[in-house]
């Protein structure tokens, strides 16, 4: 199939895995989010993501957006991205996000928002 298909695990470079639930008709999805980078301690910790996707029956390569509420910290981070899928079928999610993170000032806003890429690939 053409069609790359957001349901599933991904993985992204910084070794983060993300599983999202099946997409429902209005292109909707829920998942959750491993993430591997953390300020603290160590391990894994879950998280939730919300978001939604430009229904496939209109493209090929579908383009989504999300949110993940970090559990453990007051920061939030949206990604914006698009499914592309190779001539060997292997789907690729690039994606851009902000991260939010809580300050304690007005004056601080300016430096409250970060930008980055990511790339996820798909986890057989
Ligand atoms: O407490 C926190 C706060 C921010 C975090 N950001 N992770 C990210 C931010 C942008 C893109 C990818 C990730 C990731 O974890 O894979 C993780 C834990």
């Amino acid at each position: 199939a053409r069609k790359c298909i957001l349901s599933g695990l991904w993985k992204n470079e910084l070794g983060s895995n993300m599983t999202i639930s099946a997409v429902n008709t209005d292109g909707g999805f829920t998942g959750l989010y491993h993430t591997a980078v953390t300020a603290t301690d160590k391990h894994i910790r879950v998280s939730p993501l919300k978001g939604s996707q430009k229904p496939t029956n209109q493209r090929k390569q579908l383009t989504f957006g999300f949110t993940v509420s970090w559990t453990f910290s007051n920061s939030m981070t949206v990604f914006v991205g698009q499914c592309f899928m190779d001539d060997k079928g292997k789907e690729t999610l690039k994606t851009m996000w902000l991260l939010r993170e809580e300050v304690s000032s007005p004056g601080d806003d300016w430096k409250a928002t970060r930008v980055g890429t990511n790339i996820f690939t798909r986890i057989k």
